[in-house]
């Protein structure tokens, strides 16, 4: 058994990470953070989580009681893992940071991207990017694991299987994205109210997104060249789920694509190719831990269509961040996280 802590438990992917753990039989969450719930017992605040974490309060974050874990989950706002990340490490305890902190090698980059400087540049040599289909043994390795976004989770499943086998054009990408309100946080935003966007669709961040050049980051290491990504994002009149519109051009007609996306993800619990032809729905994967992915060659042209699935709050954070602990830790990478997908 091991224990762990979470900052910022009181946000969407914190309580996301409570509902995943409170099955997981190796993990007890002995800490939790909330600046503005402190001394607030989880299971008053969140009623669906009754019976499991009866006797835990939010407490305000404090170094002292977070380095006495063997693991810490930051599930903050950007900047504050920058501030303790260092601290914890120090004190050996594991950190899973799930906030973009050291998604980026590049501190420059991240500081133009985030308009803030880099506040632990330092540590940036040992962050290992969390996404096990790619770094599962550099994972179970590492002390600082840094959890992919949720569109780069979408983006990249979806499109490593091409470029690492030097398929595609990879100066023409495009990855067409829409995402459910819960993407931005549980935080008060009029852009978030039901008024706003509980019947209503929109593209923003056109002109760049801050997981722009994550995924291109991503797509760089598995083409070994430059990428020229056009990223859209869009908000969509759903609470949870990312669907990712893929597009490639692959001029080799005579590749089986259907079998490449096969056999590069016959060993991963939780990327699912789906039969040729199939369109994978959010709601198949709402509250599992899985990717779904479907592959299509439009009129036999040499424009390729990967449609794939995520629940942000999943696979794109807190679900992901599971999976990493279990690497991590050296438990099955399954424990905690055989939920299937919600229907209807
Ligand atoms: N929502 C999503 O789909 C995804 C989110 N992420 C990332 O995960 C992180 C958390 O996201 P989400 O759960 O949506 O965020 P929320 O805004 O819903 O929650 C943020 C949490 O952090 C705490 N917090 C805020 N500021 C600080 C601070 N300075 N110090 C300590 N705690 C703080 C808040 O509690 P309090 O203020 O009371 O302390 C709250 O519990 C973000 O970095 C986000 O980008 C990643 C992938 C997907
Ligand atoms: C719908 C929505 O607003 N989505 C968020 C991205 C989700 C997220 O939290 O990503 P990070 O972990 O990289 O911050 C956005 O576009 O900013």
């Amino acid at each position: 058994m091991i224990k762990v802590g979470i900052v910022g438990g009181t946000g969407y992917t914190g309580v996301e990470l409570l509902r995943l753990l409170a099955q997981h039989p190796q993990v007890d969450v002995a800490v939790i953070t909330s600046r503005s719930e402190a001394g607030i017992k989880v299971s008053d605040m969140y009623p669906n989580l009754r019976g499991h974490y009866d006797q835990l309060a939010f407490s305000v974050p404090d170094a002292a009681t977070l380095g006495a874990c063997d693991a810490v989950f930051f599930a903050t706002p950007h900047g504050v893992a920058h501030a303790l990340a260092g601290e914890l490490l120090a004190a050996g305890t594991k950190v899973i940071d799930l906030s973009a902190d050291f998604r980026l090698q590049d501190a420059e980059e991240w500081a133009n991207w985030y308009g803030q400087p880099h506040g632990a540049p330092e540590l940036l040599g040992e962050a290992v990017y969390g996404l096990p289909e790619v770094n599962r043994e550099k994972i179970k390795a590492a002390r600082l694991i840094a959890v992919p976004g949720c569109y780069p989770t979408a983006a990249q499943l979806g499109l490593l299987p091409l470029l690492e086998a030097g398929l595609a054009d990879t100066s023409r990408l495009i990855a067409d994205c829409k995402s459910g309100v819960s993407g931005a946080g549980r935080g008060a935003k009029v852009g978030s109210l039901f008024c706003e966007a509980g019947e209503s669709m929109m593209a923003y961040s056109v002109k760049g997104h801050r997981h722009l050049p994550e995924i291109s980051q991503g797509l760089r290491r598995a083409s070994g060249g430059d990428i020229g990504l056009t990223f859209v994002p869009h908000l969509t009149p759903m609470i949870r789920g990312i669907h990712a519109t893929l597009y490639a051009t692959v001029a080799d007609k005579s590749v089986d694509l259907q079998s490449l996306y096969e056999q590069r993800y016959a060993n991963e619990p939780f990327v699912d190719v789906m039969p040729a032809g199939s369109h994978p729905e959010t709601r198949s994967v709402r509250g599992a831990n899985v990717c779904r992915l479907a592959i299509h060659r439009p009129q036999g042209g040499d424009l390729v269509v990967v449609l794939s699935v995520i629940d942000n709050l999943v696979k794109g954070a807190s679900g992901q961040a599971v999976q990493n602990l279990n690497i991590l830790f050296g438990f099955d990478e399954r424990m905690g996280l055989a939920h299937a997908g919600m229907m209807p």
